[in-house]
């Protein structure tokens, strides 16, 4: 298939998963929703445990967050950073941060690192957001490909996409570019 008829599917997948993750998100209560991804399954313990800088990021909007398993590895020992966007053009980086660090408004609403204070870290674990993803490990990302040059860049780093169970689909449309995960944690399901 080429780039071009893969992106009209690329497109619809987007617009049907995200309404299914926001359906599923509006259904759970609160206390669920917050419960969800506090503890990694085991085989994701013994990642992060050993990892020394992970990569997470804030969710927003319906988004699965992994803010627990951030959580669980910074208790651990590890260093964590979060993506810093600017414009589509300029590369995704990895920027340090704790707890207590300050954060800055970015595109879309997302809040980021400030990169004038923080220092950039190439991590070893990568906990990747995601539209949709399919049991081949592919991943359907926002189309900006900041996650897909980033997976590029840093080849070792474990590629671990966190999703609602929701958000799996049959068959990602996979184009050259598509750099597959490593796993997917979900609330229900370590999928590797
Ligand atoms: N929570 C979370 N953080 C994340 C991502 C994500 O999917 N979820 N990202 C996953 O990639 C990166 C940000 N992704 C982006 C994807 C697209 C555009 C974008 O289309 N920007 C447009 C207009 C934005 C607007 O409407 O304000 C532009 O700059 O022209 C920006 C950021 C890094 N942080
Ligand atoms: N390694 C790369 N180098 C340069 N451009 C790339 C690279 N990977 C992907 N791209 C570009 O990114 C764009 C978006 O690709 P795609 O629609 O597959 O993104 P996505 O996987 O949904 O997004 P993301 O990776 O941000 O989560 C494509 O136009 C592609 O050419």
């Amino acid at each position: 298939m080429t780039g071009e008829a893969n992106d009209d599917g690329k497109q619809a997948m987007r617009a049907r998963i995200r309404a299914a993750r926001r359906d599923f998100v509006a259904a759970l209560d609160p206390a669920g929703r917050a419960l969800a991804l506090r503890m990694p399954p085991s085989p994701l313990q013994a990642l992060l445990a050993h990892a020394t800088v992970v990569a997470g990021y804030l969710a927003i909007g319906s988004e699965a967050s992994p803010a627990g398993l951030l959580d669980w590895a910074a208790a651990r020992g590890a260093r964590i950073a979060l993506p810093f966007v600017s414009r589509p053009a300029v590369p995704m980086r990895f920027l340090a941060w704790a707890a207590g660090d300050s954060l800055r408004p970015g595109p879309l609403g997302l809040m980021q690192p400030d990169p004038d204070t923080a220092e950039e870290l190439a991590p070893d674990l990568i906990l990747a957001p995601l539209i949709a993803f399919d049991r081949g490990l592919r991943r359907l990302g926002q189309g900006a490909g900041f996650y897909d040059r980033a997976f590029a860049r840093y080849p070792d780093a474990q590629r671990i996409g966190v999703a609602w169970s929701v958000q799996e689909v049959p068959l990602v449309p996979d184009d050259p570019w598509d750099v597959p995960l490593h796993a997917v944690v979900t609330e229900k399901e370590w999928i590797t």
